[in-house]
This record gives structure tokens, C-alpha cells and sequence, in this order.
């Protein structure tokens, strides 16, 4: 078929688009390239095995050409689950895909040895390739000159150099696929891959053949790269730095946050006051003021709190460093049963236990994958912060110790260690049960380590916008309209003419947490907090905007003018019961999001009942043991 012909075919739309799928080693920027190939905002960070599943969007200079982003792999000889999803796609054997029409092989310049043996192991599938020679800002500012048509002219196929973080320093591979796609059949033939697979140690040999007359100097890496890494990865000192930058990054979360804190939460007041003082007593007044702006208004205060989370965790994420933590912790993770290979996913949990649970898919035994998905939801995620945060402010004083650590960030900090010393208790726990000898040994953690890179503080900036609007679009959608029908849970019915307590008892909501709030007695919870949690099953951070409204609509008096909710904690709940409540939340999987990714992962309905049942029963007791301890230590 012509040019002409097939651009003609695909505007009747009686051709099928061609697909180009992105293939090489993880870390080597696929999803940065896809991103610009197709004007996409997937997610890109510095350390191996970010995507593991696939994705396709239109190539944005046709939109017949279909552009596939794939899990990174170093062979097709693959061992993890996401790896297998790349094999599969390229072998013409995953249902929902068929064989693509071109490869573009996405390779790592400074590190050309390890990309041109996987260059020339694709070539033995037989299909049209194409290879993007990616990184190359970072190999020419380490002196690295390769001659990219030399290159082209041994591997027999066409290549061109990309800077996948730029967007203008692609037009040479924008070009060569639009010229491809114009000349490309749809590929029809068979996959030759199992027969001429050739020996590694010959492509390494004829990899390092190809480098000598290619390459005019070879890639080093620069003197205080090695020294970092000397350091970094330190079995002693190592330790002390990881655990300095996270102890950092939570005295941080207080104290750089408080003043935007503060101000918005006086933003808040102000606003609920003003609307109060404008509107007519009544059930419009109370919908706006105690439902939306109490219910809203206490989540959104903890934006800044939030916002400075996620920009640690991206800075971490770009720099290279994760990837040397998971290797530092590999040692101790099979103390426990897992590997560094489990740290990634763990670390993302701290972000959002969603996408963690995904990217266990990079975990290739089994069971070690199961064990880091039940323990996964224990990991402190970023909708736990406003409770902690809130809880926090209200019932411990902020003042510092020994002169250089601030209380409330220290409690910060021992609350998200809770969490991982549990999940690293509960991970030797289950796999001490039916351990089997293979385990640990058989796959071990063969992780390519990124060069350290400086962040770029252009994509920092938009990922973190991202996040943002993410927290503040559901606090719009999802808190919002949970706020408005629990406020009406709450006003609803009203108090009987002539009755003396307040309305809240006699509404359905005040009923139903008198129904439950034996069950919670004995780990010091109130009827007002089973009302509040009752939303929060949806997901956790809604518990704050249903305390709020739940006092808001409660309190009669002096403290109903206050629209934000820690003087009212700090007045009438009990510092055990603080405590119980904030051991509660540590273990319970509050998060229906993140019981659905679960399920889908493990493929397992009755696996993700247990995983939930043992984690509700956990929080049950350890808040129950808090209570009782606290009790004892300040009196219930
Ligand atoms: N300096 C520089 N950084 C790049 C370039 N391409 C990608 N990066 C960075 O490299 C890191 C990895 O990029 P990704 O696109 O996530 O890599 P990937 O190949 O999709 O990785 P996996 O999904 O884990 O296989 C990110 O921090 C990118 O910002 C580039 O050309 N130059
Ligand atoms: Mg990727």
C-alpha cells in the first residue's frame, strides 16, 4: 500500500493504527519518551520498574500511529510479573494485544554495553526496529561522543539521539516515526524469537565490538559519584543518613508548614464566620457553614502538609537515591522475608498505597509479592496526615526538645515508624508460617543502580501540582458530597419541640453512633467519632471533614463559632483516647481504593477479605492496648 493510499484507508477508518511499542532496560526514560511522543502525563521517576503495565495513546503527529509504553525489562528471559507483561506483548501471546508493528528499542547511552546486548537480542524477534538513544545529555556531559550513524550502519537499523526530558530535543525521532508509519505495513508475520536466540555472552561480545568503533570515549562515571555511593551505601553509615533524611523530612512537615497552615485555617474561620454572620439562622446557614465549610475546610488546611510530603518524595525519587536505599535495606528486608526489591513498593506506600500494591508486580516470587501487599496498607500514606496531623496539634504541645527537635514532629515520626516496624513484624510472621528454602534465595535483587541526577525542578513542579489537584479535587467531589449527606444525616430528623439536648442525639446519624459506640467504648472512642468514621470507611482522610461536621452540627455555645476542629479536640477528648484513635488508624485499612487494587492484584476475593479482616482486627487491638496504657500512664 502507498503512502497516500494508506493515509486515505485510515481516514475511511477500515485500517487498523500501527503500534510502536516502546521496549529497554527500566530506567532508561520509555515513559518520558512516550510522554513526549504522545502528550501524556504518566508518571516518570528515577529508579527501575515505575511502570508495570502497559499504555498506549496516539502518536500526537498522527493519530493513526499508536504509541506503546511497556514495563522495563533487560531480556526477554523475564522473571517478574512486569516483565512478563513485555515479553508477552512482544511475543504476540498477551490477549488484549497483538503483535506490535515496530519496536522502539529506548536505549540507555551511558550505559550503551547493556543497551546494545538488548538491542540485539530484540533483533532476533524480526521486527522493525528503531532505536532512540536516549540520555544523551547525561552521556555528552560525561564526555561520552557516540557516532550514531556508524552505530546505525553495524546494528542495521535506524537511530537517532533523544533527550526524553526535553521536548525539543526529540524532532529527530518525532521525524523518523512519522517517516516509519508512512512506509510500514501492518506487520503480519509470525515471531521467530524461540528458535535463533543467540547466546548472551556473544552479544555482550559483539556489543563491546560495536562500542569500540562507535563510541570515541568511554562512559565513566565522574570521582564524587563513587564517593556518594561509598557513603550511601555504607552498611553503618548509610543506615545513619537514610534515617537523618526521613527524621528531616518530618521536623520539616511542622515546622515549615505551620505558618501556611495557620493562615489558611484563619482563612477558613474567616469565611465560615463571615457567611454565618451574613446569612439567616436556619437549614441553608447550617448546609454551608457547619456541612461544607467545616467538613471541607478541615481537610483543605492540611495542603501545605501534604504539598511538602510529596515534594521530599519527589526529590528523593528523581535524584537516584531510592534505588541505593532499597539495596542498603536488602539485607535487613530478608531478615524479614522480602528484599530490596519489596523497599520500592513499600516506600511508594508512604505516597498512596494504590499505586504500591501495583508496583509489587515488580516482585517476582509469589509469595514475598503477598506478603508486601498485606502489609502494604500499614505504611503511613498521605491521606493519613491530616489525622495524624490534626490529632497531633490538638493534644500534644508544640515545643521543642533538647533545643533542636520540635514534640509534635517527633510524635510524627514515631507514629510512621509504628507503622514500619509493624509491617516488618507481621512480614517475618507470615513468611516464618510454611517457609520454604528456595524463598529469599532464588531471586535475588539484580537492580541496575541510576546515576545520581539533579532533580528537575521543572517536573517536580508539575508532578507536584498533580498531586495537589488531586487532594483538592477530592476534597471538592468525594469529601464534599460525603460532608453534605452526612450533615444531613447529622440535622436529621430534629429535636422534638421542647427537648433539651442537643438536636444531634435525635438525628439518624446520632442514633446509628449510639447503636455502635458500644463496640468502640472500650478503646475510648465517642458516639460522635463512630458517627465520623462511618464516611471514613471510604476513604481516611474523610474522618477529619466528618469530625468537623459532626462538632460542628454537635456543639452548642463557645466552641460552635470555632469552624476548625482542634481546640474542640483538645477540650474534650482524653489523651487516651487520642492516642487509641491515632493507634486505630495506623492499621486500619480505611481505604476502599486501595481494598479494590488489592483484589484486583492478588486476583483473590477471599486473600483480600483476610487482608482486611486481620487488619481491622489489628487496629481493634492495638488501639485497645493503647487505651488501656495511656489510661493507666494520664488517667482516662
Ligand atoms: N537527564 C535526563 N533524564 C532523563 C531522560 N529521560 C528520562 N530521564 C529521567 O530518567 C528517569 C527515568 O525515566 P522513566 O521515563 O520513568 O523511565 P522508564 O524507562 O519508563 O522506567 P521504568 O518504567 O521503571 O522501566 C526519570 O527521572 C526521568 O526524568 C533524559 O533524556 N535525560
Ligand atoms: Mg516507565
Amino acid at each position: 500500500m502507498s503512502t497516500s493510499s494508506l493515509a486515505s484507508a485510515a481516514t475511511e477508518g477500515s485500517i487498523a493504527p500501527i503500534t510502536i511499542a516502546l521496549v529497554g532496560a527500566p530506567n532508561c526514560g520509555k515513559t518520558a519518551l512516550f510522554n513526549v511522543l504522545t502528550g501524556s502525563k504518566a508518571k516518570v521517576a528515577n529508579y527501575s520498574g515505575v511502570t508495570v503495565d502497559k499504555r498506549s495513546a496516539p502518536f500526537i503527529n498522527q493519530s493513526q500511529v499508536r504509541i506503546l509504553d511497556l514495563p522495563g525489562t533487560y531480556s526477554l528471559a523475564t522473571t517478574s510479573p512486569d516483565e512478563e507483561v513485555t515479553r508477552k506483548v512482544l511475543m504476540g501471546e498477551m490477549p488484549s494485544e497483538s503483535i506490535p508493528d515496530a519496536i522502539l528499542v529506548v536505549a540507555d547511552a551511558t550505559n550503551l554495553r547493556m543497551s546494545l546486548r538488548m538491542i540485539l537480542e530484540l533483533k532476533s524477534l524480526g521486527l522493525p526496529m528503531m532505536v532512540a538513544l536516549n540520555l544523551n545529555d547525561v552521556a555528552v556531559s560525561r564526555g561520552m561522543v557516540v557516532n550514531e550513524d556508524k552505530l546505525s550502519e553495524q546494528l542495521g537499523v535506524p537511530v537517532v539521539k533523544t533527550v526524553a526530558i526535553k521536548r525539543r530535543a526529540n524532532d529527530a525521532l518525532l521525524s523518523l516515526i512519522k517517516e516509519f508509519s508512512q512506509r510500514q505495513h501492518r506487520h503480519i508475520r509470525p515471531v521467530r524469537f524461540a528458535q535463533d536466540v543467540p547466546d548472551p555472552q556473544q552479544l555482550y561480545q559483539r556489543a563491546d565490538e560495536i562500542i569500540s568503533q562507535t563510541v570515541s570515549t568511554p562512559h565513566r562515571l565522574p570521582k564524587w559519584h563513587e564517593r556518594l555511593d561509598y557513603w550511601v551505601l555504607h552498611p553503618v553509615a548509610g543506615v545513619v543518613i537514610l534515617l537523618s533524611i526521613l527524621f528531616v523530612i518530618f521536623q520539616a512537615i511542622y515546622a515549615w508548614a505551620a505558618p501556611m497552615m495557620d493562615g489558611l485555617e484563619l482563612l477558613v474561620n474567616g469565611f465560615g464566620t463571615m457567611i454565618a454572620s451574613h446569612l439567616p439562622e436556619g437549614i441553608l446557614k447550617s448546609l454551608l457553614v457547619d456541612g461544607i465549610i467545616a467538613g471541607v475546610g478541615s481537610v483543605v488546611v492540611f495542603v501545605p502538609q501534604i504539598a511538602l510530603l510529596f515534594l521530599f518524595l519527589l526529590i528523593l525519587e528523581d535524584s537516584g537515591y531510592l534505588p541505593r536505599a532499597a539495596f542498603l535495606l536488602d539485607t535487613l528486608l530478608s531478615k524479614v522475608g522480602l528484599s530490596g526489591r519489596s523497599f520500592i513498593p513499600l516506600l511508594s506506600g508512604f505516597a498512596c498505597a494504590v499505586p504500591a500494591v501495583m508496583s509489587t508486580r515488580t516482585i517476582p516470587n509469589p509469595k514475598e509479592r503477598f506478603v508486601s501487599i498485606a502489609v502494604l496498607p500499614m505504611l503511613t500514606c498521605s491521606a493519613r496526615l491530616p489525622i495524624y496531623a490534626l490529632i497531633i496539634a490538638a493534644v500534644i504541645p508544640n515545643k521543642s526538645v533538647f533545643g533542636l527537635f520540635n514534640l509534635q514532629g517527633m510524635t510524627l515520626f514515631v507514629l510512621y515508624t509504628a507503622g514500619i516496624v509493624s509491617a516488618l513484624f507481621i512480614s517475618w510472621l507470615m513468611t516464618r508460617v510454611g517457609r520454604s528454602k528456595s524463598d529469599a534465595a532464588s531471586f535475588p535483587l539484580l537492580m541496575e543502580l541510576p546515576t545520581y541526577r539533579m532533580p528537575n525542578v521543572k517536573h517536580i513542579a508539575t508532578e507536584l501540582w498533580s498531586k495537589v489537584k488531586a487532594f483538592l479535587v477530592r476534597a471538592g467531589t468525594v469529601i464534599f458530597a460525603l460532608s453534605v449527606l452526612l450533615w444531613a444525616l447529622v440535622s436529621f430528623p430534629s429535636a422534638p419541640i421542647g427537648s433539651t439536648d442537643p438536636a444531634i442525639n435525635h438525628s439518624f446519624a446520632g442514633m446509628l453512633g449510639h447503636v455502635i459506640e458500644p463496640i468502640f467504648s472500650s478503646i475510648g472512642f465517642t458516639w460522635q467519632m463512630c458517627i465520623a468514621m462511618i464516611p471514613g470507611l471510604a476513604a481516611r482522610e474523610v474522618v477529619v471533614a466528618a469530625l468537623g461536621t459532626v462538632y460542628a452540627v454537635g456543639n452548642v455555645g463557645e466552641e460552635a463559632v470555632s469552624h476548625t476542629l482542634m481546640p474542640i479536640i483538645h477540650n474534650q477528648w482524653g489523651l487516651a483516647t487520642a492516642f487509641s484513635f491515632l493507634a486505630f488508624y495506623i492499621y486500619a485499612p480505611m481505604c476502599l481504593a486501595t481494598l479494590t487494587v488489592i483484589r484486583r492484584e492478588t486476583k483473590s476475593l477471599p486473600q483480600t477479605l483476610a487482608i482486611t479482616g486481620y487488619l481491622f482486627a489489628l487496629a481493634y487491638v492495638m488501639a485497645w492496648i493503647t487505651y488501656q496504657v495511656a489510661g493507666f500512664i494520664f488517667g482516662l
